[in-house]
Formats: structure tokens, sequence, C-alpha cells
């Protein structure tokens, strides 16, 4: 096995039943606390991305900062020459003089948009390993590369392989075996690197796939530090206090999604069943379809999710600490899990919320932060986004209402709100393009007389 440095860590590794290993707390981990950092190994940008953010570092373009394309290809972009001269002797040599071929090729016409970013991936990857002077891998290898190395296979490895752009040297042939070799790890332990929340590559940070096995009720995220002229570097951080010997864990996928498709995608990419305390709670509680929208049924079913979810504190919204909201919840609120409900709630929400009336934009969007606690773990970041989405809209509630008194009420909801973002996203941290939520509470706090 390589060996793992987690000095700089509060982890340790144990035994896991089925999944190899498990991190554990080596000591006691608080909310917020960052407890691991990961240089990329490699990334590769989505299509929709390109021309918009530094292919090397992932800088966004903006007045100050002028991204320059690669003459060769045309299809790569640098924030300077740092980031263009760097990724040129770690890869770009070996693409950029086959890329307008393979993008038309049959082979990467027929691949899905996700694998042809993979396919970009994985030929950085395999540039950066032929640049190096190797043309054969094993897990003895040194650092990061070997780390991945020693990655368990997902379910699929033995089905597919994908296409590559990147030639050992004085040839465009790619070395099937390698390139077989590296993809096989790609399904199971990739990431998808993403900016207040928004997903903008794939990438591989070896240690961390290591390390964190999945739950659906997690005790950590994952989150990415854009720092110019450097490789993206992945961090996770604890949504809450974590114990020592307590495993400490990741969602592979967003856990608001309905449980079978949860156990659909875990199952098929990653080739296990999950059976954390969320999807437990569907052996006690069988989804059933909520009451139709308009109807006084649903109105008395969502007051009641709310009183249950967030108490009742009159108008001053707090959120519960309590882990097991969900585990705990009556059977009578099992249309919450029923896989149209968020879908219709979320609509109803953005919509309100962008076009009004604002009453019922306001109504829902508390729904939603209700459904939200129970089907997200505590401080997980979508909440608080949410939370900030529901200050916003109270105050421009707030501002176009002519009676003083409602007008005030709505200030005072909207304060609310963005307290609760504030304490969320703050556990999150800072992270991504510059600006983002932090940056939107603080303007938003400014107006609203918040310290
Ligand atoms: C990124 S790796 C996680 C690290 C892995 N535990 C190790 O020792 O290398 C992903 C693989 O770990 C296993 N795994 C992750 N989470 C799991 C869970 N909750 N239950 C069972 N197996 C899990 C699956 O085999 C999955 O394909």
């Amino acid at each position: 096995m390589v060996n793992l440095d987690l000095s700089q860590t509060s982890l340790r590794l144990e035994r896991h039943s089925s999944a190899r290993n498990k991190a554990v707390a080596s000591a006691p981990i608080s909310a917020g606390e960052v407890m691991l950092t990961v240089p990329a190994l490699s990334t590769a940008l989505l299509q929709s991305e390109k021309g918009r953010r530094c292919d090397h570092c992932h800088r966004l373009a903006s007045d100050d900062i002028r991204l320059r394309k690669c003459t060769g290809c045309a299809a790569y972009w640098y924030c300077g020459t740092k980031c263009q001269s760097v990724q040129w002797k770690a890869h770009h040599k070996r693409i950029c003089k086959q890329y307008p071929r393979f993008t038309v090729s049959e082979d990467y016409q027929a691949l899905l948009s996700h694998d042809q970013v993979d396919a970009f991936l994985l030929s950085h990857l395999l540039g950066d390993v032929f640049s190096s002077g190797r043309y054969a891998l094993t897990s003895s290898e040194d650092g990061p590369l070997g780390i991945f190395m020693d990655l368990m296979k997902g379910p699929l490895a033995h089905a597919t392989s994908i296409p590559v752009c990147a030639g050992p040297p004085g040839t465009d042939t790619p070395q099937v075996g390698i390139a077989d070799d590296l993809y096989s790890r790609f399904g199971n332990n990739n990431f998808v690197v993403h900016s207040h929340l928004n997903s903008y590559a794939h990438g591989i940070f070896p240690l961390a796939s290591r390390l964190f096995n999945h739950s659906c009720a997690p005790n950590a995220v994952t989150k990415y530090i854009i720092t110019p002229s450097e490789p993206v570097r992945m961090q996770c951080a604890a949504l809450r206090d974590i114990a020592e010997g307590e495993e400490v864990t990741i969602p592979y996928l967003d856990p608001a999604l309905p449980v079978e498709t949860r156990q659909q995608a875990l199952q098929m990419n990653y080739g296990f069943s999950c059976s954390c305390a969320s999807c437990c709670v569907n052996e006690r509680i069988h989804p059933v379809p909520p009451p139709s929208r308009g109807s006084a049924e649903l109105d008395d079913f969502e007051r009641a999710l709310r009183r249950y979810v967030l108490g009742d504190a009159g108008r001053v919204v707090r959120l519960r600490e309590d882990t097991d909201l969900l585990q705990k919840m009556p059977v009578e609120f099992a249309a919450v899990l029923h896989e149209s409900y968020l879908p219709q709630l979320s609509e109803t929400f953005s919509r309100t919320s962008h076009e009004g009336p604002y009453g019922e934009a306001l109504s829902t969007g508390l729904t939603l932060l209700a459904l939200y606690s129970l089907v997200y773990p505590v401080n997980y970041p979508q909440i608080g986004m949410h939370a900030l989405e529901l200050a916003k809209t109270a105050w421009n509630a707030a501002v176009t209402h002519t009676e003083p008194e409602a007008a005030s009420a709505l200030k005072s909801d909207a304060r609310s709100f963005l307290l609760i973002a504030t304490h969320v996203l703050n556990i999150y941290g800072e992270e991504g393009d510059e600006g983002g939520p932090l940056a939107e509470i603080r303007v938003l706090g400014e107006i609203l007389g918040l310290p």
C-alpha cells in the first residue's frame, strides 16, 4: 500500500467492512474546520467554461483579467504566460496539434458531454505522465499518481474505455494499456469541481478519493479554492463538530435526490448500496404524492411541515440544530420524500421570487427552507444559499411595499433569513470565484443594518 502522509490533517485511516478503508477524525474537528487540502492532479473545464476561465488556474475572465487563446489549437485559454507555459510543458504540447482532428472524430463525437470532459481529463493526465518520461504505471509511483493508481477501480472499469488526445513523443497514437489503466479509476474517483455550487470542471484529487467514503447524511463537504497561476485545490470542511474516532464522510451526489435515484446512481457508478441514516428512513416511510398545488390540503400540510422543522417562533425563523429531524419525522410527512415535491416547490419559488407575487414566493420559500433542512445535513451550503435567496426576496418585497408596517416586518424577515445564510455559509467558508454569496451577504447586511 502507498504510504499516505496524513500528518497535516486531523484524520487517520481505519478498516471499513466493505469499502476497504474509512477516514476517521484523529482528534475532535470543529464545524467549519478545513481538515484537508489537496491540489488537483489533473482537471478539465466543461465545454461551456472554455474561454471564460483560464484552462490552468481556472480564474474567470474579467475587465482586469484578459484571457489569451493558444494560437496553435485556438481551444485553450490562459490568464498569463506562466499558466500557459506550465500547461504546455505538462501536457498541452501533446494535445495542441491533435486537438482539431480529435474533437471532430467519430469516437469523440459519440460521447456524452460528461464523457467528453473526462476524455480531456484523461488526456491531460496521460500527457502529464508521458511528459515525466513514463510509459507504464504502478501503485509504487511516488506521490499523488501513486495514490491514484492505488485507488479502487469502479464497477464499470472493465466495460468501458474512452478515446484520448495525447500521444507519447514522436507518435500521436495513444498507449491504450496505460490510458485504460488510468481510466478504470475514473468513474468512482473523480470530482465535479464547482464554484458557488455551480459545476465548471472535472478534477482528480487522489488523496481525497482515497480517504472519503460516501454518505447521504455526510458530516463534511468539499469546496474548491482558485488561486492565480496555481492548480485548483480541493478542501474538505466539517459541516458540524466531529468527535474523535467518528468516520468523516462526504456526499458523492446531491443528498436531496429521491432515495431510489441515489441508490441507482451509487450502485451503477460506485458499486455499493448506501445504508446511511437518510437512506434507512425509506425503510420506514414510503413516499406518497403531495396534495395538489393550490389546494387547502396542501396549505395545511406545508404549515405543519414548517412547524415541525422550523418550530413556532413567530416571524423570527431559526434552524434547529438536531441532526436527526429526518429520522424522527412523523409518517404524516411522507409526501416530502416524493420525487415530485421538491422540484415543484423549487420551481414555484424560483418563478415567484423573480416575477412575484412576493407573498407566495416567501411562503413557498419558507416551506423550501424547511424541506432543505430535512433532506440536507445541518449547515449544508445549499441551505445557506437558499436562505440568502429568501433574504433577497423579503428585501425586494419590503422595498416595493407601500404600507410602512408591512415593509418593516418584511425587513425583519430579511434580517432573520440573512442571519441563517451567514451562519451556514460562514461554516462552508470562502471558496470558488471572487465575490459570491459571502460578498452578497456583506452588502445586504449593511443595507439591513446588521453588524
Ligand atoms: C472514492 S473511493 C473511497 C475510498 C475507499 N474507501 C478506499 O479505501 O480507497 C470510492 C469507493 O469506496 C467504496 N465506498 C464509498 N462509500 C461507501 C459506502 N458508504 N458504503 C460502501 N462502500 C463505499 C465504494 O467501493 C466506492 O466505489
